[in-house]
């Protein structure tokens, strides 16, 4: 159900975006009504959170069924601790043997009260994601805020509230009732940088669990299709695998798990915080073949074939898969109420994901796996890019995907039926207003999702 508006994009967004999902084959095929009928599902789908949470289950060390049980208990303490009634529903999913699903709850009805906090736009859609407010994404709030106070949350749509401010009359959406655990003036009139809790959300919008410091070793919040893509690229105990854009180590870690952290998984990114974050994650599933350097991938390949060294570069054809999972607009996140890139900005993608798979393609073995994925729509960095790598790499074939649950590509880059079809297009849109929420939560999960983009290639 619709409750918020359309995601707001430049104008200019807008029409490009509009170009591709109404695009000369598209129109051939469905029909101007049904285009624009999927393109405005697009733009209001965007907008709202999934239907549903995913939680990647550690099983490299636990049972999914030991785990899905240890889950349960500490919903039920949460329960109890914040007299919430968050659904306590958790369910293996059917075809994803490490994936538990939670239903969330939403829209539900909430009554706005007289005093509220303003927040920046990340930080409401993490809480309509079921996060608390953390303070240091508070923007404004009422004069004499305390410290137990209970307070309305709105989300700053376009980023325009004054840090600071006390009140704000600009474009702002409700996400629900908490309970602030910060006085205001430990907020904004202290030269110490503020964490912790800032609002405690006692009646979210939408309800789903939250999962600050619950079983961190154990589960991690990650995008259905995210999971998929370390199931599609497939790896094997004993193997060594390069993650080329790899912080904050989400697919990372998912593939040493496959592994059963046995072989060499090593993770490049180029900014060099976010190795950190790959360690602690790494650390914290206590996975020991990760390997992490801070590097720019499109330089990834050595000169000197015999170069033996334990970080990049690295000689040709010296991994058996490689993932790219590659930096992209990200217009399929979820829920996401206004993005301010111009059209330049969202087209700016298209040519380093070109240079990093050029790399991708040179350090890949003879027989090995190329998986390449986005979160995002556009076909510039999705069919395109497939298109233009078959055309640019003759070794390399499109290979069919295991688990293959969401849409086939999208028409429109000039490829055959039978190549779109082992392509991957996470398409919220075309379930969007047709989601049954009495239909079992697997089914609606695989549909529900963030918008998101999976090619798998073999390297011949
Ligand atoms: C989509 S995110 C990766 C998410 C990650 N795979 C995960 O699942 O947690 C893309 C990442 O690419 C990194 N990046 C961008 N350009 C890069 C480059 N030339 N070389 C290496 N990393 C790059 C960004 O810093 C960002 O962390």
């Amino acid at each position: 159900m619709s409750i918020f508006p359309k995601i707001a994009l430049k104008p200019e967004v807008t029409e490009y975006l509009k170009s591709v999902f109404l695009n000369n084959e598209v129109l051939a095929a469905v029909g101007h009504q049904e285009a624009e009928s999927r393109f405005q599902n697009l733009l209001a789908c965007l907008s709202h959170p999934p239907s549903h949470t995913c939680v990647r289950a550690s099983t490299h060390l636990s049972s999914l069924e030991d785990i899905q049980h240890k889950l349960g208990e500490e919903l039920r303490k949460q329960q109890m601790c914040s007299s919430s009634t968050v659904s306590q529903q958790i369910l293996p999913h059917p075809q994803i043997p490490d994936v538990l699903l939670l239903p969330v709850d939403g829209p539900r009805p909430v009554k706005q009260l007289s005093s509220g906090v303003v927040v920046g736009a990340q930080c409401g859609s993490a809480v309509l994601r079921g996060a608390h407010v953390f303070a240091p994404g508070i923007v404004a709030s009422p004069k004499y805020m305390k410290a137990g106070d209970v307070v309305s949350v709105f989300s700053d749509l376009e980023g325009k509230c004054t840090r600071g401010a006390t009140s704000f009359q600009g474009k702002k959406v409700f996400v629900g009732n908490g309970v602030a655990e910060i006085d205001r003036s430990n907020i904004f009139c202290t030269d110490k940088p503020v964490k912790g809790v800032g609002v405690r959300m006692l009646e979210p919008l939408y309800q789903s669990p939250s999962f600050d410091g619950v079983l961190p070793s154990l589960v991690f919040l990650q995008n259905l299709p995210s999971v998929v893509v370390g199931h599609v690229l497939g790896p094997r105990p004993g193997e060594r695998i390069l993650d080329m854009c790899a912080a904050p180590g989400g697919k990372t870690c998912h593939i040493a798990a496959l592994m059963r952290d046995q072989g060499e998984v090593v993770a490049l990114d180029r900014i060099k915080n976010k190795i950190d974050q790959i360690h602690q994650n790494a650390q914290m599933f206590d996975l020991h073949s990760i390997k992490a350097f801070c590097f720019n991938s499109t330089q990834a390949v050595s000169g000197d074939p015999a170069q033996k060294s334990e970080g990049p570069p690295f000689p040709p054809e010296s991994f058996d898969r490689v993932l790219l999972d590659a930096p992209c607009s990200g217009l399929g996140q979820r829920p996401s109420m206004a993005n301010t890139c111009s059209r330049k900005e969202i087209c700016s993608y298209q040519p380093l994901q070109r240079k990093l798979f050029h790399a991708a393609v040179k350090l890949l073995k003879k027989g090995g796996v190329l998986v390449y994925s986005t979160c995002t729509v556009t076909l510039a960095e999705n069919e395109e890019q497939v298109a233009w790598a078959l055309d640019t790499f003759p070794c390399l074939t499109l290979q069919p995907q295991e688990p293959h649950i969401g849409a086939e590509g999208m028409l429109g880059a000039g490829l055959s039926p039978e190549q779109l079809r082992l392509l991957q297009r996470f398409s919220p849109e075309l379930s969007w207003e047709r989601t049954d929420m009495t239909a079992p939560l697997p089914c609606r999960a695989n549909m529900d999702t963030i918008g998101f983009f999976i090619a798998k290639f073999l390297k011949n």
